[in-house]
This record gives C-alpha cells, sequence and structure tokens, in this order.
C-alpha cells in the first residue's frame, strides 16, 4: 500500500472537495457561462477590429478577419464604436487595426472606444481584464503626432487590466516590413494565417498627362495647375476618391475633382517649395517635369470616409485652394444626378483678380440651381478695391470669418439634415471651422454628426 505524508493528504483532500464542490455547482456554471454567450451569442473568440478614415485600416482588418476565418477561426469584425467593453469581456482575444487623424486623433469610428473603456472602468466595471490584444497601428511619419492614436489605445487597455500579446507596431505609410512584422508576431502567437501580408498598395495604372493649364498667374499664391489625366481602364471612383501618385517608391495623394462620365482624371495641384527653394516631389513632378503626352503611375483609392450621402440630403461644401477639386467633384456628381437637394458652396482663395479657379463653372452651376448659395472668400482681396460683381456673395478674409457670419443660415440647413463637407487646409480652415461648430453645437452634438456621417472632411 502506499503511504502518504500528511502534507499530501491535505493537498488531496482540498483536490477533492474542490472538484466535488464544482461537481454540485455543475450545472449553476453552465448557465452562468451560457447566458454570458447567450447575451453576445454572435461573439465569437476572437474580435478584429479596426477605426478607419480612408478605408486602409478597415481593409486590413477585414483580411486578417478572412484569413483567420480560412485558417478556422471563429472571428467577428467590427469597427472600434461598435466594440463595447462588456463585449471584451465574451470574447477574450482582441485584434486592432487602427490610424490616427487630425492631429493625433482617432478615425471618427474609433472615437467612442476609448471614453466607453474609460467610463466602466470609473463604474469599477474590469472588463478587460482576461482580455488578451495586439495592436497595429496606421500613421505617416510627416506628422508631428505619429501613430498616436493606436498608442493611446495601447497605453489606456494596458492600464484598465488588459494584456499586451506584444508591443504595438506602428506601420509608417503603409510600408511593407512592419506589416510582414505584424503577420508574423500575429503567427508567433498561434493565430493561424493563411495568406502572406495583404497587399494594400492596389495595382497601378500608367495614366497620360493630356493636359496642364496654370490657372492663377498673377496671384500672389503659389501657382496652381489644373491636370487632366486620361481614364484609367481598370478603375472606376466616384466624388471624395484620392489619386495616388508613384514616384521613386513613395506616393502622394491628390482629391479628384472630375467624375468617370466626364473621360478624364482631374487634378488640381499647387506648385510647392521647399524652405531651400527646391521643387516638392509630386507637385514639381506634376506641375513642372512631367511632359504631355508621357505617362506617370498612379492608383485609384477608394476614400469612403469623402463619398457623398443621399442624393435628397442637402449639402454644404467648405473648402479652400486645391480642396476646390475634391468639392468640385461631388458638385459634379450632383448635377449629373439632377438633385433637387440644396446645395451650399463656401470657399476660399487668395486674391478676386487672379484666383477666380473654375469661375465660369461655379456660376453656371449656381444660374442653373445646382448650387442654392455661393459664397467666395478672398484672403487677399485689397481693402480699397472692389470686390467682383459675381454670382453668390463675395466677402473679405478667409472661409472660416465668412462663416462666422452665417451661424443662422448654418444651423437652419443643418436642421433641415444638411451634411457638412469639408475639403483643403487642415491647420487655420478646417480646425476653425471644427472650433466654431464645436462652439455653436456642443463637442457632443458635433461628434454625433461625425458619427452620422453628416461631417466629413478630407483635408490635409
Ligand atoms: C488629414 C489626415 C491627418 C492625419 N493625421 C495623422 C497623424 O496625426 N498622425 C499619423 O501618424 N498619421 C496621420 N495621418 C496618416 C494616416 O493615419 C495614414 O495615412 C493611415 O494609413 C490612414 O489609414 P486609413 O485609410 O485607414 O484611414 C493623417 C492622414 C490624413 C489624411
Amino acid at each position: 500500500m502506499i503511504s502518504l505524508q500528511p502534507w499530501g493528504q491535505a493537498s488531496l483532500l482540498i483536490l477533492g472537495w474542490c472538484l466535488l464542490t464544482l461537481w454540485c455547482f455543475r450545472a449553476s456554471l453552465r448557465q452562468f457561462w451560457h447566458n454570458r454567450r447567450a447575451a453576445h451569442p454572435d461573439l465569437p473568440e476572437i474580435l478584429v477590429a479596426y477605426a478607419s478614415e480612408g478605408g486602409t485600416a478597415a481593409a486590413l482588418a477585414g483580411d486578417l478577419a478572412q484569413q483567420l476565418e480560412q485558417g478556422g477561426e471563429a472571428v467577428a469584425l467590427l469597427s472600434l464604436n461598435q466594440l463595447s467593453p462588456q463585449q471584451l469581456a465574451v470574447s477574450r482575444r482582441l485584434l486592432i487595426i487602427a490610424s490616427t487623424y487630425g492631429d493625433g486623433e482617432a478615425p471618427a469610428n474609433g472615437q467612442q472606444f476609448l471614453r466607453r473603456l474609460q467610463h466602466s472602468q470609473q463604474q469599477g466595471q474590469h472588463v478587460v481584464q482576461d482580455v488578451r490584444y495586439a495592436i497595429l497601428a496606421l500613421g505617416d511619419d510627416d506628422y508631428p503626432q505619429f501613430c498616436a492614436f493606436g498608442l493611446q489605445l495601447h497605453k489606456q487597455l494596458q492600464q484598465a487590466g488588459a494584456q499586451p500579446m506584444f508591443d504595438p507596431l506602428c506601420v509608417n505609410r503603409q510600408e511593407r516590413q512592419t506589416l510582414q512584422l505584424w503577420q508574423q508576431q500575429l503567427a508567433a502567437q498561434g493565430f493561424t494565417l493563411t495568406d502572406a501580408v495583404a497587399d494594400v498598395h492596389t495595382a497601378t495604372e500608367a495614366l497620360t498627362l493630356e493636359q496642364r493649364r496654370w490657372l492663377n498667374p498673377g496671384s500672389p499664391g503659389a501657382a496652381l495647375y489644373e491636370l487632366h489625366l486620361s481614364k484609367p481602364h481598370h478603375s472606376h471612383w466616384q466624388a471624395g476618391d484620392i489619386a495616388r501618385l508613384w514616384l521613386a517608391g513613395r506616393y502622394r495623394d491628390y482629391s479628384i475633382a472630375s467624375l468617370p462620365e466626364e473621360n478624364h482624371l482631374r487634378l488640381l495641384v499647387r506648385e510647392q517649395h521647399h524652405d531651400n527653394g527646391e521643387p516638392g516631389l509630386g507637385s514639381g513632378w506634376l506641375c513642372q517635369q512631367w511632359q504631355p503626352g508621357s505617362t506617370s503611375r498612379f492608383s485609384v483609392r477608394s476614400n469612403p470616409a469623402f463619398h457623398a450621402p443621399p442624393t435628397a440630403v442637402p449639402l454644404i461644401l467648405i473648402g479652400n485652394g486645391t480642396g476646390l477639386a475634391g468639392l468640385r467633384a461631388h458638385l459634379k456628381q450632383r448635377s449629373l444626378q439632377n438633385s433637387q437637394a440644396s446645395c451650399w458652396l463656401l470657399f476660399g482663395e487668395r486674391s478676386p483678380e487672379h484666383d477666380r479657379i473654375w469661375q465660369q463653372e461655379l456660376d453656371h452651376w449656381y444660374q442653373s440651381g445646382v448650387l442654392t448659395e455661393l459664397d467666395r472668400c478672398y484672403s487677399r482681396a485689397s481693402g480699397a478695391a472692389e470686390l467682383p460683381a459675381l454670382c453668390g456673395r463675395s466677402h473679405r478674409g478667409y472661409v472660416q470669418h465668412a462663416l462666422q457670419g452665417e451661424q443662422k443660415r448654418l444651423l437652419q440647413w443643418l436642421k433641415q439634415g444638411a451634411a457638412i463637407y469639408i475639403c483643403g487646409s487642415r491647420d487655420g480652415m478646417a480646425s476653425d471651422i471644427d472650433q466654431l461648430l464645436q462652439q455653436w453645437l456642443g463637442k457632443r452634438a458635433t461628434e454625433r454628426l461625425q458619427q452620422q456621417g453628416r461631417y466629413r472632411k478630407d483635408v490635409y
């Protein structure tokens, strides 16, 4: 017979008692887990969540979810805003792909998550304590707050007690290396991935420069050019989408000003110079070096964050400088749809004498009713000179200053369900307009507009 030491006998007794307790409460335990999952029947073990404005993070997340599913895992794919901390408590593994916008901020479909997480912590609910997570942060190191939102997610999840599987990976301008590393790190964590890293560099196409026109000779601002490129054969696009120029292994994004129905792809490009006087890589090429008749490589990128609202929704388009490109595409779309909804364009340029960009077309749209309201603002209009008598209203100063005088009108339009689309300078124009809206509507209501897709930006 085997003789046991007293401590061995005690351990056996404790183990036996534990097993007996579990057996006695087996029905209740089963019910507990059943209830937990029944509250979230659709939530499997792995959550793939994204925060994305332009669609890259969303596309990468979609691809990852698909790969995991093909590898036999049960996966849910959703935006960060759709994910509540309570859902997290049910699914134990969270993979996040999040881009950064504004000045180190969250994309609109990720803004609520951190607030909810903080709130549940304040309520004493430690819902993410058992969660293991990994973060792929997308960004661009041209911005001072590189990948800030992804890093903030990491910090707050960690503070809330969730466990990182590995340090967040920051992807600069979608470079391949880090995307591959992400794939490898996930595989090392035991995730079954079927494929190599998704190719976010959509296929490029050689487009011919058909014509280039200098639009603002004599302007106090830098030269502005309109370029007509041959229509891409392999890609379709809509108002809000982006043309990506590939040069020397890097890319530059430009809002597309035309629609496929116009049979060319139109850009509006400002010639940029560095402090040492050298031309910018992209604008120097597009405005000076690229010869009509020759080709350059482009891809067309869908930009759902700036796609049009339904045709019946009144539309307020606000922008400055080259931002008029993105707004023109929306106006053209409205004119082709014969939309009966009201549309208001408010945009800013420099000189009333030299910066009359697409004046005839805008006047025509105003006269034919495509545009209900038209405000043109000139930041360099000299105090003494008369403003030109054009269709609509003309103002001295910046767009944001003109908008200040239009509070009543803007609020009225919003009451009627209008959507606001902003295209152009992020600093100054877009940030001031954001402040105005927050002042007039409150921070929460402004965010709500954004979440409803009624306040969209394509700013740079
Ligand atoms: C208007 C704008 C603001 C941006 N702000 C930042 C930023 O502050 N920090 C950063 O690292 N990247 C910034 N980016 C770069 C984006 O995060 C990056 O391009 C990302 O790949 C976009 O992913 P998405 O298509 O999923 O939105 C910004 C991009 C745009 C267009």
